[in-house]
């Protein structure tokens, strides 16, 4: 059984009824607290407590951080879903977290597969020609080497980082950051996966590589896929999410059909 629906583009997008969807993020009432050691001594390292206990300085203040504060949804096969809010408002956290990259303080947080955490700052190897980490980060993914092989040219095409040039031939430290991240993002949509996390991935692109890396998007999700975007750039949310997640100083605000939440949120920020 399948429900049609038409996205703001006019993209029609088939979604299974609600009764037969499949959850593949629950998140229950997750809190997320980051804390910072400061003060005389320096951390909290075995070495660090031997030198306070020498030099008689007192412990380290602990700070807090409350990024994530309470949020509760759950994310279901075929959703891509945009995370959007103000700067600081937990959207990276959060994303962190389902990734299992930081641990939740309280509630818990439930995923179905290993999802996999594609940010501008996916690491890879700066002293290595472009197509050795495409071959690197395939593999990495889990995909077999014929697979990488008949992949690579492919990826590269579609990264467009020899657009001006060969470029996939030279050592990543050469590359502008947005041909960086238009490369981590190609190399992860690759592959199919259960649950996608892209963290401001497609805004450093040019126009022509933002469109591609939407419609993988679409590919990916129709694929059964969950993504999630955190975007800053709200036309690339609209376009390529139909459910939206708002996040303010680490508080759900809204969640529901894109249109709605981005009216919303737009009618914030004016207001602000
Ligand atoms: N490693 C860290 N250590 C301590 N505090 C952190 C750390 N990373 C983020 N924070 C704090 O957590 C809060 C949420 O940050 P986060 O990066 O998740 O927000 P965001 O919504 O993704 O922001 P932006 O839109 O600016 O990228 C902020 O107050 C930030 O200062």
């Amino acid at each position: 059984m399948v429900d049609q629906i038409e996205t703001s583009n006019d993209v029609t997008v088939t979604l299974p009824r609600i009764q037969d969807r499949v959850p593949t993020v629950v998140v229950d009432e997750a809190h997320v607290i980051y804390r910072i050691h400061k003060g005389a001594g320096g951390g909290t390292s075995p070495v660090a407590a031997l030198k306070r206990i020498v030099s008689r300085t007192s412990a380290p203040q602990v700070r807090e951080v409350h990024a994530v504060k309470g949020v509760t949804f759950t994310a279901y096969q075929g959703e891509a879903i945009g995370l959007i809010g103000s700067n600081g408002s937990g959207k990276s956290t959060l994303l962190r977290a389902i990734a299992g990259l930081l641990p939740v303080d309280r509630g818990a947080i439930y995923t179905q597969g290993q999802p996999s955490l594609l940010g501008v700052n996916a690491a890879l190897m700066n002293d290595l020609p472009g197509e050795r980490n495409v071959v690197l980060g395939c593999l990495a993914m889990g995909m077999s080497p014929a697979d990488v092989e008949r992949l690579t040219p492919e990826i590269i095409e579609f990264s467009g980082i020899n657009q001006r040039g060969d470029f996939a031939s030279l050592p990543m430290r050469t590359y502008s950051s947005g041909m960086a991240a238009r490369l981590k993002f190609s190399i992860a949509a690759a592959k199919k996966h259960d649950v996608l996390l892209i963290d401001e991935a497609l805004a450093t692109g040019d126009k022509g590589f933002r469109k591609r890396s939407e419609q993988r998007v679409r590919e990916l999700r129709e694929g059964a896929g969950t993504v999630f975007l955190v975007s800053h750039q709200l036309s690339s949310v609209r376009d390529t999410c139909e459910r939206t997640i708002w996040l303010e100083s680490g508080v759900l605000q809204m969640d529901g059909p894109t249109d709605e939440v981005i009216k919303a949120y737009e009618a914030y920020v004016n207001g602000k």
